[in-house]
């Protein structure tokens, strides 16, 4: 599979948009979202077959389909396509002798007492069918269907335990009763939901409606048992039964299928709950709280290969003043008892494999701009990290089962995406064929810093168009990152500034203060002050760059999404040196915010009053001059519509000119949520923040997209 061919084309007047040949995916957009996307990976337990997750664009290019792909894990075969259905799969898992089970939206055959439980229960738009897809060959076929879906699928590496995870609807005692409940509200157009505690939204869906139930059985795999595998969730073990709402996630089971590890939810007073780790016996059901403390939630788990040791997050609830701080939490299950791991290291690690001896663990972590892989020898006494790979972000990392090398999807802005095996000694990287191949950005990604007025060291990067020169000046944009805990790491087809590169612009991606890779007091530098150092920092990237030869002195525009869109608000308030500022998903007033979106008591002890009186952007309405792109989504339950009505009411009602030359527009999508996902909202996305910037510098009228 290649990216769409790349054909240098004008287009004639006479000519429909949709039928010129597409052009290079970083510069049209039809190309662009038709470019495939690597997801994650999934190995076999004996590592002979590792899978890659493909997203393409549907027949009707609305949406986006993920099919699986089979990868040569020593590097000699090419990836060749293992799933195909035009409803896509994807959960996907294998069981110890090889079957892989998956979920699809594919037809399956009609429901039989032969095929599935439940058979009273018509087929439905809503049901999730898990199929499985036998290792010697031969027709996937359907293992199990479920009104409503299923959460995830955990085979263990080396016994026929598996955990099969599903949505339950509260106030049912088991899985009959939830199917009925789920075919009655459906019938009846029930949507209705009772919340009796906090959260009820998370992102873009309600909750309410849900809880999460875990079950467990055996499944001894086709080639074993010579027969159809058959799970039915009446009949297999209910685990946990009494947690309802208290279930949080399935985070790791042991490779022997004797325990798993899951994240329990303790609700605490003010609307907070603290998440726990407790170990769950798959045959007696008894459960151990593992890691459980005040103040702090665990999460993230793995399992060492022999059982006896567990590696989560433990993650610190914060202050007024004191940030969160993440750290490996190493449990001992003989004693029970848990103790921080490389508590020295600065760094916000998240474990992903043991060792097959268990005495080496490997995490990643944020550092300097990427996000790497590094070991912990966990057998001497300091538990020195040790850095074992380069440039890029590291994600779905996978450990082959000889502990010689690692999986993993590696990206950075230079990359979308490359599947690489990292060996675990010297962290050298191969590369494995992937099902993608992507043609090289339309420039160059420079690694540039400089220093803040209080000397602390800003680093970016900084996306140069091929072209730009001293004779040639590109126009600069900045990008500012949400969170805003995180860093420009990573490949984003989101906010892929290759497509503006691709317009001319030279697009700067600044870590300031609260980004993560640098260090607690990094962080520490902008809790609680967001209009004060992340703002100044930002502003010191900006001009240094500015001060580049290949950089136009024109006035630059600036872009940011979610806490983005908060410093870009903020930025607007304070300072008139941007042409045209453009505002995703912005957080607009504080006070509003922080109880109307989805989580807010994960913000309340930053946000406090004083905060908010300092650093609402709201509160300098009155000072915006700068014209502004509004960009919001309807479903966004992050950041609530609300923010994004309140900016743009507050700019519209302080323009006292000709209402026909408002200088602000809004982009509004009524059925979007926080990104803005669907290609061809993506389109229409692109295409109007092109256009307004263009006209904020001067360089045309703003011109809506032929859909608008
Ligand atoms: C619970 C919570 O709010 N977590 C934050 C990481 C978060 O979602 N922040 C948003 C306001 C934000 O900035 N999101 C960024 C990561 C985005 O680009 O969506």
């Amino acid at each position: 599979m290649t990216t769409p061919e790349s054909v240098d084309t004008k287009q004639s007047d006479e000519q429909d948009p949709d039928e010129v040949p597409l052009g290079s995916p970083w510069a049209d957009l039809r190309a662009y979202i038709a470019t495939p996307r690597l997801g994650s990976l999934v190995l076999s337990a004996d590592g002979s077959t590792l899978l890659v997750s493909v997203n393409e664009l549907d027949h009707e290019q609305t949406g986006y389909r993920s099919s699986w792909w089979k990868l040569d894990p020593s590097g000699a075969a090419p990836a060749r396509r293992l799933t195909r259905s035009v409803e896509g799969e994807s959960l996907a898992a294998f069981l110890p002798g090889g079957d892989l089970i998956f979920s699809s939206g594919r037809p399956a055959p009609p429901v039989t007492k032969e095929y599935g439980p439940n058979p009273e229960i018509e087929p439905s738009d809503q049901d999730g069918v898990l199929w499985c897809l036998p290792v010697g060959g031969g027709e996937a076929y359907p293992i199990a269907r479920r009104f409503g879906g299923w959460e995830g699928v955990l085979p263990a590496r080396r016994s026929n335990s598996v955990l099969f995870s599903a949505a339950g609807f509260p106030g049912t005692a088991d899985e009959k009763q939830d199917q009925k409940l789920r075919k009655l509200r459906k019938s009846k157009k029930i949507s209705a939901l009772l919340h009796d505690s906090y959260p009820v939204r998370y992102w873009d869906h309600d909750l309410g409606g849900s809880e999460t139930r875990l079950y467990a059985t055996e499944l001894a795999g086709s080639e074993v048992d010579h027969g159809d595998l058959r799970v039915d969730l009446d009949k297999i073990t209910r685990l946990m039964p009494d947690a309802g709402r208290r279930l949080d996630d399935v985070q790791a089971i042991a490779e022997d299928g004797s325990f798993a590890v899951v994240g329990r939810k303790t609700p605490k007073p003010r609307g907070k709950t603290q998440v726990s780790l407790v170990e769950v016996d798959l045959v007696s059901g008894e459960t151990i709280v593992r890691a459980e403390a005040e103040g702090a939630e665990f999460g993230n788990a793995v399992i060492s290969p022999d059982g006896t040791l567990i590696v989560a997050i433990r993650e610190t609830e914060p202050t007024a003043t004191e940030p969160p701080t993440v750290r490996l939490w190493l449990i001992d299950r003989a004693t029970g008892e848990g103790r921080v791991l490389a508590e020295d290291w600065d760094r916000w690690p998240s474990p992903v494999a043991f060792s097959p001896d268990s005495r080496t663990l490997y995490v990643t972590a944020d550092e300097d701009g990427d996000s790497p892989i590094f070991a912990i020898d966990l057998s001497g006494q300091g538990a020195e990290p040790k850095r074992l790979t380069g440039d890029g972000a590291f994600s779905s990392v996978l450990l082959a089962p000889a502990g010689d090398r690692l999986y993993a999807v590696r990206t950075s802005y230079a990359d979308p995406g490359s599947i690489v095996a990292v060996d675990t000694v010297s962290g050298e990287l191969t590369d494995l064929p992937s099902p993608v191949t992507y043609p090289e950005p339309p420039g160059q990604l420079l690694d540039v810093e400089t220093r803040a007025a209080d000397g602390v060291r800003i680093r970016s990067y900084l996306a140069l168009p091929s072209g730009a020169s001293a004779e040639h000046p590109a126009p600069l944009a900045l990008w500012i990152h949400g969170g805003p805990l995180s860093s420009w790491n990573a490949w984003s087809w989101r906010w892929n500034p290759w497509l503006l590169v691709s317009q001319g612009y030279a697009v700067l991606l600044p870590d300031p203060a609260l980004s993560t890779g640098y260090g607690q007091d990094f962080i520490r530098r902008g809790w609680g002050r967001w209009g004060a150092e992340p703002f100044t920092d930002l502003m010191a990237a900006t001009d240094a760059v500015l001060e580049r030869d290949e950089i136009s002195s024109d006035k630059p525009v600036a872009m940011g999404g979610s806490f983005g869109g908060y410093m870009a608000n903020w930025v607007a308030g304070h300072t008139d040196r941007f042409a045209g500022i453009v505002s995703h998903a912005s957080l607009w007033n504080l006070d509003a915010f922080r109880y109307t979106t989805d989580f807010g008591v994960y913000w309340l002890p930053e946000l406090n009053d004083r905060m908010v009186a300092d650093y609402s952007p709201h509160r300098a309405a009155d000072d915006i001059r700068t014209p502004m792109l509004v960009i919001h989504g309807d479903k966004d339950y992050r950041v609530p519509i609300s923010e994004g009505l309140g900016l743009w009411a507050e700019l519209v009602s302080r323009h006292e000119g000709d209402p026909e030359e408002l200088p602000h527009k809004f982009l509004y999508f009524p059925d979007e949520n926080h990104w803005v996902l669907s290609p061809q909202h993506a389109i229409v996305w692109y295409e109007t923040v092109w256009s307004f910037l263009k006209s904020v510098r001067g360089d045309g009228n703003f011109e809506r997209s032929r859909v608008l």
